[in-house]
């Protein structure tokens, strides 16, 4: 490591880490479910497809909206969850420049056969032009994100740039050309952390909106993460803070040492890993736990993780996002030391045993001195005993 970098967050410093680009290190010991991140997203936009529009969500902080909506004054598309809300997106993510944008798009959509993933970052890049006016040093902070545009495809970036050209894209001083375009498509791919919908055991956790976050966007992978994310959309809170992202430490970190996040569920099998990684962040893993499992065979890959489903073959572009699959279970019999299954003690100790939940565990935040003995779910949000689960 070298080269390191003034970080505004005390516990974290921006390093960079050879063949991972930058990456956050610990600048102290870190204690078991200590909160090491607290980040506002630079910009957030919706998870939606265009048609059918979605308002039951607040199109400013995406809270769930349980009383009655709060109307968008120029479209019938939008609506929030209270008259603060309406306001703040009135002049930052829902100007008048957006709401036309949208309602144009979803338009132009009865004559354009745009896939939904297509819609989403057509979403990303009216929300991305719009911060270049709203707020030039976010803009900047989003450009400085890595992000190759060479990643994305020709095709893709030509489409979405032409249709954002008719929509008059407000004038910035980045301008708008198709280069750019493409630069914001490859950010906002390998950055972007999805939202996810409150965890239902009976159905797919959804995405409900996708954020750029500036601090998080440095966290690099591991297949066994130090770390991990919670967020809580619902929350009740009036100041938007439900949006921010909290990481936590799974377990004691000494200063120095790489934090990373597992840009997926910790039970993806290897090959599902790698071609995810591959795919959607341009990188092979070679994590210790990689370098273990790229050993054993496909038959030894299937006994330890008792798939108990088909392997997602249509899987989405979707970024960050939590997705269940049927992978490694925290009840599956493995045991600590096991020499083909090393990584035995991490699903036992930090991996949620609820059905369909695969969300990996914290403690709660210690306290004064002393450290807690309860274990939070960054999925399901369940919370349990951690000498329960150690029995
Ligand atoms: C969200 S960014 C993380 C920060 C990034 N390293 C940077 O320099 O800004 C994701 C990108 O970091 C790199 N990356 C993340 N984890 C990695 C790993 N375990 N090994 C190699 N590259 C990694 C990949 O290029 C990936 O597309």
């Amino acid at each position: 490591m070298e080269k390191t970098s003034q970080s505004p967050y005390p516990l974290l410093k921006i390093a960079e880490i050879q063949g991972r680009g930058r990456g956050l290190i610990s600048t102290q010991p870190l204690k078991p479910g200590q909160v090491i991140l607290k980040d506002s997203p630079l910009l957030l936009y919706s998870a939606s497809p265009l048609i059918p529009s979605n308002n039951t969500f607040c199109s400013n902080c995406f809270k769930i909206i349980l009383q009655s909506p709060i109307p968008c004054p120029m479209c019938t598309f939008s609506a929030f969850c209270t008259s603060s809300c309406q306001s703040i997106a009135l002049s930052s993510s829902h100007t008048p420049w957006v709401c036309q944008s949208l309602t144009q798009l979803r338009n132009i959509l009865s004559s354009h056969n745009l896939l939904i993933d297509q819609q989403i970052q057509a979403r990303f890049l009216i929300s991305a032009y719009d911060l270049a006016l709203i707020s030039p040093s976010s803009f900047r902070v989003l450009l400085s994100l890595q992000g190759d545009p060479s990643f994305i495809s020709e095709n893709d970036a030509l489409l979405l740039h032409s249709l954002v050209a008719t929509l008059n894209p407000p004038t910035s001083e980045f301008g708008f050309s198709k280069e750019l375009t493409a630069a914001l498509l490859a950010k906002d791919k390998v950055n972007a952390f999805g939202l996810m919908e409150p965890f239902d055991s009976n159905k797919e956790r959804g995405v409900r909106a996708y954020g750029i976050y500036p601090m998080a966007s440095f966290f690099n992978h591991d297949c066994l993460p130090n770390a991990c994310r919670f967020e809580y959309v619902d929350s009740d809170v009036s100041d938007r803070s439900n949006v921010d992202m909290i990481v936590r430490v799974i377990h004691d970190v000494p200063e120095g040492r790489e934090i990373c996040l597992s840009y997926f569920p910790v039970n993806f099998k290897y090959s599902d890993r790698q071609k995810r990684l591959k795919e959607d962040y341009g990188f092979i893993c070679n994590c210790d736990r990689c370098v273990v499992e790229a050993n054993w065979s496909d038959h030894d890959d299937d006994d330890a993780m008792d798939n108990e489903g088909e392997e997602n073959e249509d899987e989405e572009d979707e970024v960050m996002e939590e997705e269940v699959d049927d992978e490694v279970n925290a009840n599956d019999e493995v045991e600590e030391g096991d020499q083909d299954f090393p990584h035995a003690y991490f699903f036992m100790r930090y991996m949620c045993n609820r059905e369909n939940c695969g969300g990996t565990l914290a403690p709660l935040p210690p306290s004064d001195a002393s450290l807690s003995t309860v274990m939070e779910c960054n999925v399901c949000s369940n919370l349990s005993k951690c000498d329960e689960l150690m029995v």
